[in-house]
Order: structure tokens, then C-alpha cells, then sequence
């Protein structure tokens, strides 16, 4: 089954341009969206989730053409957006009950372990909570419903590190039945370090690389040398490349590179981290953040 399938999918805003050919997520595995500030990560998840207007393109959930008034399919999604859209002036006890009344799989009991977990008080309005306790009461909303498909908008944004742990564990026990499915945005990388079975890559509104996480490790790596022997690195090998005064990085396509390797080159494994910040890195730009101070 599929759990997430994109088409043909364009959004514009005045500066912004967000053009998604293809995406496709099966059922039971969890995928990393990563992208810098601005990359359209945001606006891709409102296109899915038919909460922006697609200027074109189609977004099937479940293998059915989403439609945001379809009761069915919506049972069985949990949301938590970058910035949770709650009524100010509800308390967590009242909201729950809008949920309770919507979702058949609601569970009370979930909902109150992972609100004494984050120490979310019920009666409080959500104009009185902080913004971490909101997002904190999203995520419980979002996982009490117990949804065959998550879809996160960056949702440790705005957490304590005490708190964020506490999601990744929630979230790592959520996944451990195969059935489920998790669409997580972040620009967190260690969020999704140990958990992401694909990751995707957007800069610009466009996709730069979607794949699964072993890939990453299988096919690239990262080469590091002296400046002078750069230029030993044929061009169709490289991805993304540093280059100092005394020593060049590269982040290479490992068969291309296997042939011109040279004596003076180490070649390590790329992690999540470092082949995201090597591949979305604007070379002139990126390389000159000393100079600004
Ligand atoms: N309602 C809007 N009107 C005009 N431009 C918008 C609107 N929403 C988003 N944008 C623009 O679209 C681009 C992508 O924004 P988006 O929020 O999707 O990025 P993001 O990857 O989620 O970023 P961040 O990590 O900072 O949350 C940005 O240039 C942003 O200014």
C-alpha cells in the first residue's frame, strides 16, 4: 500500500516556486524531509495536506485522491504543524473532546499519560500556554488519535531538548508497529539520524535527493585532502565541495571517485548530517560566514 503519493504538484508565491514531479512513500516506513530555512518544506506539507492551493498536481493518501472533506481518510492522519492552529481561548480538556468526537480511535488514556509526560495543564486556556507546551499538546492530540499515517511539521521546534528526547522515544515506540507510516519535516537532522527509513532532500522548492537512509552510506562519501591535489577529483565525481587554503572536502559519488584516489586522501562515511549540510551548502556563500564578522 501506498501511504503517500505526489504528482505533477506546483505551488507559487511571489518568490517562491515550489515544484514537486514526484514523491512517493509506501505504507510502514518513515521518511525525513530535511531542507533549510525557506526550502518549501512548510508549503509542501500544506499542499498534501490540501491546507495551501495547489496551483497544479495531484496528492493521493492512501492510494485515494485526497480530499481534506473526506471524513475516512482524515481518521486516519495525525497532524502536528509547524505552528498548531488552536483555539485560543479552549483549554486542553475541551479540545479533546472536538477530537474525541472525531476520531473513532481516540485514546483517553494515551492522552492523559502523554499529558502528565509533558506536563501539559488541562485547564489552562492555550492563549495561557507557552508555545513549546502547545506544540507539546499538538503532538499528544495528534498521537492519541493513534493514526496509521503521521504527517510532522518540524514539530520539536520550539522544545526543551528534555521534551524533543521524549518525542523521539514516543515516536521511535509509534513506528515499532510496521503498519505505520511517518512524514517528518525537520531541519533537525538528529532528529531523523536513527529513525528515517528514506530521506528526502528539498532546496528551493525542489527535490535534490530522495532515497533510502542506507543509501546515503552505500553510495557517497566524503573525501578530505590537500588543497593542492583538489583538482585530482574529477568534476562528474563530486557533489559538493570545500575548498581551503590548506585542505579540500568533498562529498563524492563513491564509484565515480574509487579510481582517483589518491595516497594523501581519507575517505570516510557520510552521515545524515554531513551529506545534508554538504549537498544543500551554497558553495561561495556558505564558505564565507568568518568574513561577516
Ligand atoms: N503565505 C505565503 N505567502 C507568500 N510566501 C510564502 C507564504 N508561505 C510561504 N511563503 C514562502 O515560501 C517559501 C517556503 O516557505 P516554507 O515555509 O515552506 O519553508 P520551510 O522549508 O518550511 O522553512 P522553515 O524551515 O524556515 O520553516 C519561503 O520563501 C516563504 O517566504
Amino acid at each position: 500500500m501506498i501511504a503517500l503519493r505526489v504528482e505533477n504538484l506546483v505551488k507559487t508565491y511571489k518568490d517562491f516556486r515550489l515544484e514537486i514531479p514526484e514523491l512517493t512513500l509506501e505504507s510502514g516506513y518513515i521518511m525525513g524531509l530535511l531542507g533549510r530555512n525557506g526550502a518549501g518544506k512548510t508549503t509542501l506539507i500544506k499542499c498534501i495536506l490540501d491546507l495551501a492551493k495547489k496551483e497544479s498536481g495531484q496528492v493521493f493518501i492512501f492510494e485515494k485522491l485526497f480530499d481534506s472533506d473526506e471524513i475516512e481518510t482524515k481518521q486516519r492522519l495525525g497532524i502536528v504543524m509547524e505552528t498548531p492552529v488552536l483555539p485560543a481561548n479552549y483549554k486542553p480538556k475541551e479540545i479533546k473532546q472536538i477530537f474525541l468526537a472525531f476520531y473513532k480511535t481516540w485514546d483517553e488514556k494515551l492522552f492523559k499519560k502523554l499529558c502528565d509526560l509533558f506536563e501539559i495543564d488541562q485547564n489552562k486556556k492555550i492563549l495561557q500556554l507557552s508555545k513549546g507546551t502547545i506544540m507539546k499538546l499538538s503532538i499528544a492530540l495528534a498521537l492519541s488519535t493513534k493514526p496509521d499515517f503521521l504527517i510532522l511539521d518540524e514539530p520539536t521546534s520550539g522544545l526543551d531538548p528534555v521534551a524533543r528526547n521524549q518525542f523521539i522515544e514516543i515516536l521511535q515506540s509509534f513506528v515499532q508497529s510496521e503498519e505505520k507510516t511517518v512524514f517528518y519535516s525537520t531541519h533537525i537532522v538528529s532528529d531523523i539520524e536513527n529513525v528515517a527509513d528514506f530521506v528526502t532532500i528539498i532546496d528551493g522548492g525542489k527535490i535534490i535527493f530522495s532515497a533510502s537512509r542506507e543509501s546515503i552510506e552505500e553510495e557517497f562519501c566524503i573525501v578530505k585532502g590537500p588543497a593542492k591535489e583538489a583538482d585530482k577529483v574529477p568534476a562528474r565525481a563530486v557533489l559538493s565541495m570545500k575548498k581551503g587554503s590548506f585542505s579540500f572536502e568533498a562529498l563524492c559519488k563513491k564509484k565515480e571517485i574509487e579510481r582517483f584516489l589518491q595516497p594523501g586522501f581519507v575517505v570516510e562515511k557520510p552521515s545524515i548530517e554531513k551529506f545534508y549540510v554538504m549537498l544543500v551548502r551554497k558553495d561561495e556563500k556558505d564558505d564565507k560566514v568568518l568574513e561577516i564578522l
